[in-house]
């Protein structure tokens, strides 16, 4: 185990709260990066690239602590989907959602004493069909705009939400599993289903 203080280098407070649940405390705050996917890159590469990054650029200000970033897209027809940058390209977004399944991709990245450790999951999730009443009653409530492919499973969006395969923590931002084994290989003092 290491005395080393947890840093979440994220702005989320959705991560945070998310830690919280499994009993890991931290500190931390956003990094601003350039979040443009390369060219030809894929959803799996895009996220796991950019929880390094924003891990690296916390690391570079917080060496004495372990580092963790995370980033969460979601892919449809190959494409990559961020957060929507205005009201068309949120209501856009959710009319591609209506009534079919699309992937949400999670990447964690944990900087501490193994060095950098990167994990990515994939979690499907199928929406019900949706009317243009209900995508535009939904982009003004104000949910979607800070959330990637334009919705919350975790709020009022779960009631598009017909059913998921794969991890629910990870959809919201954070896969508690995958978290929990790689801060415990960097020494961080997890629960992990029995008390040491
Ligand atoms: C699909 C989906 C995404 N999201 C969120 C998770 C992420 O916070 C956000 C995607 O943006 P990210 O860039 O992954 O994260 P962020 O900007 O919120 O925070 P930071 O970069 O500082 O860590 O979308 C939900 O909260 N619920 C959902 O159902």
């Amino acid at each position: 185990m290491t005395t080393m203080p947890l840093w979440l280098a994220s702005g989320s407070p959705r991560r945070k709260a998310l830690l919280a649940d499994i009993g890991v405390q931290c500190e931390g705050e956003g990094v601003d990066i350039d979040e443009t996917p390369l060219e030809a890159e894929g959803g799996c590469a895009y996220v796991s690239r950019l929880a390094a990054q924003k891990a690296s650029v916390a690391h570079e200000r917080h060496s004495d602590r372990i580092i963790l970033g995370s980033d969460t897209a979601i892919t449809l027809d190959g494409e990559i989907l961020g957060k929507p940058c205005d009201r068309a390209d949120g209501l856009a977004m959710l009319k591609r959602l209506s009534g079919r399944r699309h992937t949400v991709m999670t990447g964690v990245a944990v900087i501490g004493p193994a060095g950098l450790l990167c994990d990515v999951v994939s979690t499907e999730v199928f929406f019900r069909r949706l009317t243009d009443e209900e995508c535009q009653a939904y982009w003004d409530t104000g949910e979607p705009v800070d959330k990637a492919g334009g919705y919350a499973i975790q709020g009022l969006g779960a009631v598009f939400v017909s059913r998921i395969e794969g991890s629910y923590s990870s959809v919201v931002g954070l896969p508690l599993c995958e978290t929990a084994a790689l801060l415990a290989q960097q020494g961080v003092p997890v629960w992990q289903g029995v008390d040491e």
